[in-house]
């Protein structure tokens, strides 16, 4: 080959490798089964996986990946996890872009996500523990991108609705979070919006988690700790540096079902039955219904948790498993700036992923 041809096609070798995107995907349950389906999709084309695990097996080969049934082979077969094999598949790729994608709930694997970015890797998740846990986790998370990691963020909050983005346009323009409030939790949005007595609080739960809401822990859900970790993120994001054990957080959890394994606790779902009624009588009775609701205002005091509201209340005004952010700001202090919409289920979740991954180049 002429050295001008082979300049040639070096140039464009390059050039297609800086289009591609090669992934690891951790994770492959409600989200993460989601997200496999819409890599087979053609917008992702450019896309590449070349590992993917779930807690017990990981896979990186290149033909066991490509299988349609991915998903349920790692329930069966694969090789044990070990990280060491599935970032050293990612370093060997020639694309130019190498992204880990979380979508575990594992608050292990969420600890080391500043430490990937700093690697060089970028990282995409729907694990909310790094950003929404411990301050200093979001403040190593933060110095990490400052030196350049990216982090796709957009699933942790309101399941890919526009909402981080939003807040931090906001912020870059100058503008500032006065109060943020509103429903945050899909899953206790959808139960909440059921939930009329005729139908014992048990039942729908178990609905909830068949259709992919709750977390693999649906005690998360209701601990309020999921929503609290929301409300974290958000508040951060717009400058407040709060620590996690700041927010005043209502449990609908019963003391007895605290310390139980989650085997258990999913076999004793109806022990939750007797003590919801009682709170929805007492409601009805004084005309109100309940709504999980998150608040935090100007001076960073923040709670979450079970709230008796008028019908007439915008958060009683939702569907399925919408949530709600009204944002008051220096800018939009007479009526909030009010987003709404799907905020859980793993298609809308999965798609935040995705549209992530696209926009890192
Ligand atoms: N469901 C939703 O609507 C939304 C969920 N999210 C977030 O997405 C994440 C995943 O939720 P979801 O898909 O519902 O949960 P699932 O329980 O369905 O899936 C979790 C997956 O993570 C795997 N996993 C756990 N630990 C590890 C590990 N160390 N290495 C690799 N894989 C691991 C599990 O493996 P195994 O199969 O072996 O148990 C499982 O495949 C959570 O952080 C949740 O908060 C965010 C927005 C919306
Ligand atoms: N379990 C969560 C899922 C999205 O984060 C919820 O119910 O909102």
């Amino acid at each position: 080959m002429s050295a001008v041809l082979a300049e040639a096609s070096a140039a464009h070798a390059a050039l297609t490798n800086r289009n591609k995107v090669a992934l690891v995907l951790l994770g492959t349950g409600v989200v993460g089964g989601a997200f496999l389906k819409l890599l087979c999709t053609p917008v992702a084309g450019r896309l590449h996986l070349v590992g993917a695990a779930n807690s017990r097996k990981q896979q990186t080969d290149a033909v066991q990946l490509a299988a349609r049934d991915l998903r349920d082979r790692l329930k069966r077969e694969g090789a044990a996890r070990d990280d060491t094999a599935l970032f050293s598949a990612l370093d060997t790729h020639d694309a130019a872009l190498k992204v880990i994608v979380d979508a575990t709930a594992s608050a292990e694997l969420a600890s080391r996500h500043a430490d990937w970015l700093s690697r060089g890797y970028h990282v995409v998740t729907a694990n909310k523990s790094l950003a929404g846990g411990q301050l200093s986790g979001w403040r190593a998370l933060q110095a990490a991108r400052a030196a350049g990691g990216r982090y796709g963020d957009a699933a942790t909050v309101g399941a890919g609705l526009p909402v981080l983005s939003t807040l931090r346009r906001l912020c870059d323009c100058g503008d500032s979070l006065l109060t943020l409030e509103g429903v945050f939790s899909g899953s206790l949005s959808y139960l909440f919006n059921h939930y009329d007595g005729s139908r014992p609080f048990s039942v729908l739960l178990r609905e909830a988690r068949k259709l992919g809401y709750t977390e693999p822990d649906p005690r998360a859900d209701l601990s309020g700790e999921d929503v609290a970790r929301k409300l974290l993120i958000l508040a951060r994001n717009a400058g407040f540096a709060l620590g996690s054990d700041e927010v005043v957080v209502e449990s609908l959890v019963p003391e007895t079902l605290r310390d139980v394994s989650t085997e258990t606790f999913l076999e004793r779902l109806e022990e939750l039955d007797e003590p919801l009624a009682a709170l929805h009588e007492a409601a009805r009775a004084r005309g109100q219904v309940l709504r999980f609701l998150a608040r935090i205002n100007q001076r960073g005091r923040a709670r979450v948790g079970l709230t008796e509201v008028p019908p007439t209340h915008p958060a009683a005004r939702l569907y399925g498993t919408d949530n709600q952010f009204a944002l008051t700001t220096t800018r939009y202090h007479t009526q909030p700036l009010v987003i709404q919409g799907p905020g859980a289920g793993p298609e809308v979740t999965a798609q935040a992923l995705l549209g992530d991954i696209l926009s890192l180049g």
